[in-house]
């Protein structure tokens, strides 16, 4: 059974993937309201309101996914949450519409005065010349950030009869040109448009990105607007801007501080303000609590996230194709970390024949995950093993080769550690599973799973022998028995599995046994 805590508003029919499934209790309560059950949760569903903090976290143990019902996760600490191992996702592409439309109503409000018109109408006044405005045709647009609500903000303008100028350094300008507008430096979009909105995450490079000095670069009678994220204009900086009449106008959908309470640009007539409505439409919210809700589901399931800000992303169908060697990396380096039980510093990972063709990046995260699992006390998966690792100055890296050693797929993983080097190799054999096909310098065959026992000796008859009594005389049975050697006489290797796992004492037997040089239990859970 699992616990979804949902603590803010969100769409009830988009949540209905999460209804659906028995295995799922869905609390829909405010944090503060079930402090004493936080440690119970093993999903969380926000949208802007609630802050998750590392504080939240730690007393939230159990949490394994955090489903952001929405684009911006600045109100999550991402960090935190990746070193707890904790995955965070998000809903990109479901509320883009809504924003997009909800700037261009405020663009169309902002330059003929509606909010002001509308008051003073309610007021029984009828005052139309106070409230002549200016036509957005033939008006210069600057977008600030030209992603995908930008974009569709830039699509609306140009329907409008507008010149769209804009600035994102990492606006390709092929995309640039299929979408009919023009890259510009950022000093060029400030001091050419006549409206400027913006439209980028608030980063530590967008905080305060229209602040004083890049306030005074605009066009004098600037109509501004900011549906992305309170503080990419500066709020204070923008007050002597309106006091000179600089700037025309200013629309917020968003502020620096949520609510906003008695905030002195509320003085100003020509500021007008909405309280962070931009994905507040019907068909927003269903799209982004539909999008996270499914994405929890899939999670919770075992499945794979499609749009994780912590993890590399993958489709459905990359996942299928990946979803065997994911299993098969994960083994090997749970293996190998067994195996070197000794300080690591790096490990190299080399993919062959198909498996190269695939994305790597996520079955290298498996690996790694697998090899510091048996390591480290804490939850590694995924989401935090390139940060736990890069803690722990293990340093790894991907290569790719040809030498699939006559199998269709190769995953060879070679540790470095103190004075030794340790080399395995698998392939998944379809209708077949997982095989290890060398091991530590031997050619060898055998599946890696449940309790195995790793035995180096000296070829000599009889060790089969000697080995199959000890066990036999501890009531351990033997499921499965590969051999491999360099030469006749000379060292050889025997990979059993158990049927359960043998105890130290059972260990030292078997060591203790002539011509025995190394035995080592390996679990693969
Ligand atoms: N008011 C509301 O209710 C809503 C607000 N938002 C906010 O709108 C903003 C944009 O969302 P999307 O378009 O979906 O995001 P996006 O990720 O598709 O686009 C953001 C764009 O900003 C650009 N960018 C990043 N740093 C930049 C910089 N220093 N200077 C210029 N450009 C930069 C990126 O290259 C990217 O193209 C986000 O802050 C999001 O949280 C999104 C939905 C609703
Ligand atoms: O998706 C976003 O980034 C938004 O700002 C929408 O926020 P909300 O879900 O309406 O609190």
């Amino acid at each position: 059974m699992f616990r979804i805590l949902v603590s803010d508003a969100i769409s009830e029919e988009g949540l209905a993937p999460l209804r659906k499934s028995e295995q799922i209790e869905i609390v829909q309560k405010k944090v503060t309201e079930v402090e004493e059950q936080l440690h119970e949760f093993d999903a969380l569903l926000v949208r802007s309101a609630t802050k998750v903090t590392e504080e939240l976290l730690s007393k939230m143990p159990n949490l394994k996914i955090i489903g952001r019902a929405g684009v911006g996760v600045d109100n999550i600490d991402v960090e935190a949450a990746t070193k707890r191992g904790i995955v965070v996702i998000n809903a990109p592409n479901g509320n883009t519409i809504s924003a997009a439309e909800h700037t261009f109503a405020m663009m169309a409000a902002l330059v003929r005065h509606i909010p002001q018109a509308h008051v003073s109408v309610k007021s029984r006044e009828w005052n139309r010349s106070a409230f002549v405005g200016t036509e957005l045709q033939g008006k210069h647009l600057g977008i600030i950030g030209f992603g995908r609500i930008g974009s569709e903000v830039a699509k609306r303008a140009r329907a409008f009869g507008m010149t769209v100028h804009v600035y994102d350094p990492f606006l390709t300008k092929e995309r640039a040109e299929k979408l009919g507008v023009s890259i510009h430096t950022l000093d060029e979009v400030l001091a050419c448009s006549d409206i400027i909105t913006v439209h980028t995450p608030l980063t530590k490079e967008t905080k305060g990105l229209l602040g004083e000095k890049n306030l005074a670069k605009t066009k004098k009678g600037v109509y501004l607007i900011n549906c992305a994220r309170g503080g990419i204009i500066d709020e204070q900086a923008l007050i002597p801007f309106l006091q000179s009449g600089h700037v025309a106008g200013v629309a917020l959908d968003v502020f620096e501080q949520e609510p906003p309470g008695d905030h002195p640009l509320f003085a100003f007539d020509n500021v007008i303000v909405t309280p962070h409505l931009g994905a507040s439409t019907i068909e927003a919210q269903l799209n982004v609590a539909t999008q996270v809700a499914e994405e929890i589901l899939h999670f919770l399931e075992g499945k794979p996230v499609t749009s994780s800000i912590n993890l590399p992303t993958l489709s459905k169908d990359v996942y299928e194709k990946i979803q065997a060697f994911y299993n098969l990396a994960k083994k090997m380096g749970t293996i190998a970390s067994q195996y070197m039980n000794i300080p690591v510093q790096e490990l190299s990972v080399t993919y062959a024949g198909t498996v190269a063709d695939l994305e790597t990046t996520y079955i290298t995260r498996s690996l790694l995950a697998g090899f510091l699992r048996p390591r480290v006390a804490s939850t590694v998966n995924e989401v935090n093993a390139a940060m736990i690792a890069k803690e722990r100055g293990i340093t790894y890296g991907e290569k790719f080769s040809d030498e699939t050693h006559g199998y269709a797929n190769c995953i060879s993983l070679t540790v470095h550690g103190e004075n030794r080097t340790f080399t395995i190799k698998g392939s998944h054999i379809p209708n077949y599973g997982d095989r290890i096909v060398h091991f530590d310098g031997f050619t060898i065959d055998f599946a890696p799973d449940g309790h195995l026992l790793y035995i180096q000796h000296q070829d000599r008859p009889g060790m089969i022998g000697k080995v199959g009594n000890v066990l036999g005389e501890h009531q351990v049975n033997i499921a499965t028995m590969q051999v491999g050697r360099e030469q006749a006489g000379g060292k050889a290797i025997m990979m059993l599995s158990l049927d359960k796992p043998i105890d130290d004492a059972l260990l030292q037997k078997l060591a203790e046994i002539e011509d025995i040089e190394t035995v080592k239990r390996l679990e693969v859970s």
